[in-house]
């Protein structure tokens, strides 16, 4: 059976999935029992000098691709909003089935979407939207469909996890490091999505929505970015024993679901905390299955495009055995939210104070009032009469921290609060 591919943007991913498709022609050709050619290509500039090329049609009118009668399956890989969202549906109407690795796109119209294909019969796969070349969407919906999902926590942007590792490995900077990623293609076209943890809140939102089969919005996830993490706060956390990563947390808890994406220092003991550079890892608790551990390369051309020209091969599967995948949104509950101030976790503190007497003790005696007490203190003279302190806490309601810190901010012998980041000590089984 020949199947006709049509492909939107030949940017990075673009060019990983054509490299992937062509290099394992034969075997993918063995697999799906198919013929997968590439007919035509979008992009806005057809002069650029490009990695790859091919007997495909290269074009810069989207209706070439859209409305070509041959074409079976579309591949979505612009980004952005729109004019995708409109491509996409166009190509449903027009009896395409699509793949996307259009994380922006999916979790803010994800419903839309998925509804447009399952009113057309057609299929619609974001594997790639996720984790990069990690098959943690097939595993959710398929593999461990079987359990009552408790807990995801993952580390879900390749770039970010670039830079802290090359900061806490190599000391090195983080414009600079940044830049690199950017140069190596991990990064976002903004990479601000990045560095402020929006690109992680929105493969979260996609993450526990499948998870918990409850749909999370963009908008429901608690975001903070790794713009304030310094390297003096890299060196406090591997005196403590610990790293620090951009987490993204879901959990399901009796009072709701959970879902949060910040910096958080871990434990050098904690499955995440070895997870380093462009690598991804989706640390997933199931009832029945107990933990699981989903790791891999999160970004980059060839990662992304494996993701992508697999969820091609099941589309031509299903072409070929006339059948068509499960694409009914799976969100059949609507569990509450839990708000950020019931979030209990542990805290690190960083504050310069007047080097003086009682002055820890004063803050101890803050804290407590918020019935929060510390487990660690580090304490370092910086200059002639001041003092830096980190403080960590036990774990605690986040509202009571911010009372806390209120009252903290308020007393003169404190001269500034450097950073506060969660500190998340525990993961299930431990
Ligand atoms: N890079 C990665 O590692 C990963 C990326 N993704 C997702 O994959 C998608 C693509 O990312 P990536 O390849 O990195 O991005 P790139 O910016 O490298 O590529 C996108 C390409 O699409 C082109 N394009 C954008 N809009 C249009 C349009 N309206 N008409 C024609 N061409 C258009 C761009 O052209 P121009 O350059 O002129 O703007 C560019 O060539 C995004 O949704 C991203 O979030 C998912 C997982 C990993
Ligand atoms: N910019 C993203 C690319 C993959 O989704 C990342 O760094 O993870």
């Amino acid at each position: 059976m020949s199947i006709k591919i049509g492909i939107l943007g030949l940017g990075t991913v673009g060019c990983g999935v054509v490299q992937v498709l062509q290099q394992n022609a034969k075997d993918i050709q063995t697999r799906t029992h198919c013929d997968l050619q590439i007919k035509a290509i979008l992009d806005r500039d057809l002069h650029r000098k490009r990695d790859v090329s091919g007997d495909f049609l290269l074009t810069d009118q989207p209706e070439e691709v859209l409305h070509d009668p041959e074409i079976d399956i579309i591949i979505e890989v612009m980004g952005g909003i729109e004019p995708a969202r409109t491509f996409i549906l166009e190509a449903l109407k027009h009896g395409k089935n699509v793949v996307t690795a259009n994380k922006d796109l999916i979790a803010v119209h994800g419903h839309e979407l998925l509804d447009a294909a399952n009113e057309a019969g057609k299929d619609l796969y974001f594997e790639a939207s996720v984790g990069g070349g990690i098959p943690i969407i097939a595993a959710l919906k398929e593999s461990l469909s079987a359990n009552k999902i408790t807990h995801l926590l993952g580390i879900i942007n390749g770039t970010t996890n670039y830079i802290l590792t090359a900061m806490a490995e190599q000391g090195r900077e983080y414009a600079e490091v940044l830049a690199e990623a950017q140069q190596l293609g991990y990064a976002e076209a903004n990479p601000s999505s990045d560095v402020d943890g929006l690109d992680a809140a929105r493969k979260l939102a996609i993450l526990a929505s499948i998870a918990f089969n409850s749909r999370v919005a963009l908008n429901d996830v608690f975001v903070e970015g790794i713009s304030k993490i310094t390297r003096e706060d890299l060196t406090y956390a591997a005196e403590l024993g610990c790293t620090i990563k951009l987490l993204a947390v879901a959990k399901h808890q009796d009072e709701g679901i959970e879902v949060r994406v910040h910096p958080a220092i871990l434990p050098l003991t904690h499955p995440l905390a070895s997870v380093n550079g462009v690598f991804n890892a989706i640390y997933v608790v199931g009832d029945a299955v107990g933990e699981t551990m989903f790791y891999g390369r999160g970004a980059g051309s060839l990662p992304t495009g494996s993701a992508i020209v697999s969820d091609v091969m099941r589309i031509a599967r299903n072409l070929k055995s006339n059948s068509m995948s499960s694409i009914n949104c799976t969100c059949y509950l609507d569990l509450p939210l839990k708000s950020s101030s019931d979030f209990y976790t542990a805290f690190y503190i960083r504050l310069l104070v007047k080097d003086e007497p009682r002055v820890l003790a004063t803050l101890a005696l803050l804290f407590a009032e918020a019935n929060i007490s510390f487990a660690s203190i580090i304490q370092k003279q910086r200059g002639k009469d001041q003092a830096e302190i980190v403080l960590v806490t036990h774990p605690c309601r986040e509202g009571a921290l911010q009372e806390a810190l209120d009252s903290v901010k308020a007393y003169s012998k404190v001269l500034s609060i450097d950073n506060v980041i969660r500190f998340e000590k525990d993961y299930p089984e431990s």
